[in-house]
């Protein structure tokens, strides 16, 4: 059984500001007083697991132990078919030191040249960590297609050249709204807020 949140602080264990703002999105309807880690100084864990629901256990427990009170984390990434699922884990890494997402996707464009298959998925593991170390997951993900170049600046990271399924546009594109409404984040956000706050 999940345990549940009835209300007060909760920490967004994460350091990139495009989830932040996604996740303090997400949260806003519900009764939640968030606290980024950033704010509260806590420091970058090594994300040393090998699965999304791995890592996002280790940025949420990491940040409950540090700050004494529940810590909610995102652990995302891309996963390209034609590439055996890379960036994936390494999606932040491929960004390099700068964090430069511009090198990411030009990176991600090049591997598929002259690849038919240009199927790809957005996975999204959130993880609520209380801090005695209880520790709930919760996963989500969106199919759709790599696009032959980027499009858009509305989102962050690889959304310029990833367009779900079903779309025209890509979610660099997309209004935000409407991201939040279908993203592999969304889809674990709906899992985790019925069976946290249900
Ligand atoms: O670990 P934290 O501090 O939360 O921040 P991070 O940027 O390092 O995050 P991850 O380790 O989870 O790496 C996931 C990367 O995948 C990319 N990504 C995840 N969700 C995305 C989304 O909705 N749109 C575009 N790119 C996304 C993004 O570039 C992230 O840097
Ligand atoms: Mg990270």
């Amino acid at each position: 059984m999940a345990r549940h949140f009835s209300g007060g602080k909760l920490v967004l264990a994460s350091h990139n500001p495009g989830k932040l703002r996604e996740m303090a999105d997400l949260l806003a309807p519900h009764q939640v007083e968030i606290v980024s880690a950033g704010a509260i100084g806590l420091p970058e864990p090594e994300e040393t697991e090998t699965t999304f629901i791995g890592n996002a256990r280790l940025k949420a427990l990491a940040a409950a132990r540090a700050s004494g009170l529940p810590a909610f984390a995102d652990d995302s990434g891309l996963e390209v078919m034609a590439l055996n699922r890379d960036p994936g884990i390494y999606s932040a890494r491929w960004a390099g030191p700068a964090k430069d997402f511009g090198l990411a996707m030009g990176k991600v464009l090049a591997l598929l040249a002259g690849h038919q298959d240009r199927r790809a998925r957005f996975v999204s593991a959130l993880a609520l960590a209380w801090p005695d170390g209880h520790c709930d997951a919760f996963e989500g993900d969106i199919w759709g297609a790599i696009v032959d170049a980027p499009r858009g600046s509305r989102g962050f990271g690889y959304d310029p050249i990833f367009r779900p399924d079903g779309h025209d546009v890509t979610f660099g594109e997309m209004d935000p709204a409407q991201k939040h409404e279908i993203s592999h984040r969304a889809v674990a956000f709906r899992k985790f807020i019925a069976a946290c706050f249900g």
